[in-house]
């Protein structure tokens, strides 16, 4: 047999039909996952045509984008920003009863951004095909799923028959040898290998990570890797499932139990690329050469080492990005005054994250005049970190300490940045206007978001991090 590589495997064990002249192939999808912005048109049209759900045991949905992060108000009456925001969380309350559909929504303890609670609640598995109408699906790539964002027909399309028409991309590897430094995260690294491929140099790939430094990362890491794949173009980001993939899915409330779970771990090893199968391309990232990794400009490409020169723009596109975010060539971002402060978001708001804020916020206060906000990624995220007493650290040092939700991220439920304030964010998007209307968005790592928001400007984590740290 041809050597493979773990893209192959997936979408091979998935094909109902290949690919045949123009026509694309026809795909199994094993996982859905449903949010209130991209559903309601196929529920309706669903409702229209009278059709049924395929499987709704393959479904699982989430209130994320328009929920406010703040506390119910008496009654239990949700302070949303909008009627639209209120509608749309309405529409899929109900979408979710008539058609029985899993949701987590208010009530639940589970309830958080859709691509935090597919891992947490064990949905989200080695060797499946995962959908979403939502691009960062490629988060749940980091289980060595293929999983990618798609089109709100293309929900209809799966919700009517559990399969999506799809052509074959390409393979990318990119091999990340070596190891990242202290104060160095997986934000850093992605960043970084964006900055190198360019917001385009995966259009038309899967992209696998592999080598030494991908599997010296923790599940969360991982996550944040792959949940930027679609930042480089790419259709979706992989990882080969290892001895820390299982031990992290072990006991969650969809894994299989018992001896399935045995069987299911024999089938998942062998989920990797052999030795010998060939990719389209590959490129190589030297771990040990990253450094804290800030963007610059309006798209998550125009990123640079925080200590380095903002580069000169040669396009009127850059320009006017350098224009707008009032970021000057030749100079570093390191120093830039900062107005807010954004912890959260599917890229970087789980437990870990957390914790790497609160190392870096202990005992301090933030500047004056800095607004930080800190969101956890999902009520499980929120509970542990409160178990922990995390909050109370975000707390003490001048932060507001939310209910889950994409929040400042996307901007949908309200939680914005006034016209031409300057937000570093951990989330995975610095377009125009993304985070608020002349909102200027500096994406970074959290340990950078925290020592920034403590200096009041761009700072490097590293001059924050407790002695422990050290390497
Ligand atoms: C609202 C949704 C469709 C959108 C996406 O597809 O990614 C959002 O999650 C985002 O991050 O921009
Ligand atoms: S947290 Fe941000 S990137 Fe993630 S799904 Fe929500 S809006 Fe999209």
């Amino acid at each position: 047999m041809t050597a493979q590589t773990l893209f192959e495997k997936v979408w091979d064990a998935h094909v109902v039909a290949p690919e045949s002249g123009d026509a694309p192939a026809i795909l199994y999808i094993d996982l859905h996952l449903v949010h209130e912005v991209t559903s309601p048109q196929a529920f309706s049209e669903l409702r229209e045509r009278g059709l049924a759900l395929r499987r709704p045991d393959r479904m699982l949905a989430t209130l994320d984008h328009s929920t406010p992060t703040l506390p119910a108000i008496a009654d239990g009456e949700r302070p949303y920003a909008n009627a639209e925001a209120k509608a749309q969380v309405a529409q899929l309350e109900a979408n979710c009863h008539e058609f029985g559909v899993e949701l987590h929504g208010w009530d639940s303890a589970e309830r958080g951004i859709v691509h935090v609670i597919g891992p947490e609640l064990g949905a989200t598995q080695p060797g499946m095909t995962i959908v979403c109408g939502d691009s960062h699906t490629s988060t749940h790539g980091a289980f060595g799923a293929l999983a990618f964002g798609i089109g709100t027909t293309e929900v209809g399309h799966v919700m009517a028959t559990q399969c999506l028409l799809q052509r074959k991309p390409k393979t990318l590897a990119i091999h990340v040898d070596g190891r990242l430094e202290r104060g160095v995260g997986a934000k850093d690294l992605i960043l970084h290998i964006i900055g190198e491929i360019g917001v385009d140099g995966g259009t038309g790939y899967v992209i696998e990570y592999r080598g030494d430094a991908i599997e010296a990362m923790s599940m969360d890491e991982r996550m944040t890797v792959c949940n930027m794949s679609i930042e480089a173009g790419a259709r979706a980001g992989l990882i080969a499932p290892d001895d820390t993939t299982f031990a992290w899915l072990k006991d969650r409330p969809r894994t299989p139990q018992g001896t399935a779970w045995d069987t299911a771990v024999q089938r998942w090893r062998a989920l990797r690329s052999d030795d010998g199968a060939r990719y389209d391309r590959e490129v190589r990232i030297d771990a040990g050469k990253v450094r804290p990794t800030v963007t610059y400009g309006t798209h998550p490409g125009m990123a640079i080492a925080m200590d380095t020169p903002v580069p000169a723009a040669h396009t009127a596109q850059d320009r006017r990005a350098l224009d707008y975010m009032q970021s000057k060539p030749g100079q570093p971002m390191q120093g830039t005054p900062v107005d807010v402060v954004f912890v959260g978001s599917c890229t970087n708001s789980r437990l870990s994250d957390l914790r790497e804020v609160a190392r870096v916020l202990r005992g301090r206060r933030i500047a004056d005049g800095v607004r930080m906000l800190v969101v956890p990624g999902s009520e499980t995220v929120r509970r542990d970190a409160e178990r922990e007493g995390l909050h109370h650290v975000f707390i003490e040092a001048g932060a507001e300490w939310r209910v889950p939700g994409c929040s400042m991220c996307i901007a949908m439920n309200g939680d914005l940045a006034q016209p031409g304030q300057l937000v570093v964010s951990t989330s995975n998007r610095n377009f125009e206007g993304r985070q608020g209307k002349g909102a200027r968005t500096v994406l970074a790592s959290p340990a950078t978001a925290a020592a920034s928001a403590l200096a009041g400007v761009i700072a490097d984590p590293r001059e924050y991090l407790p002695q422990e740290q050290a390497a």
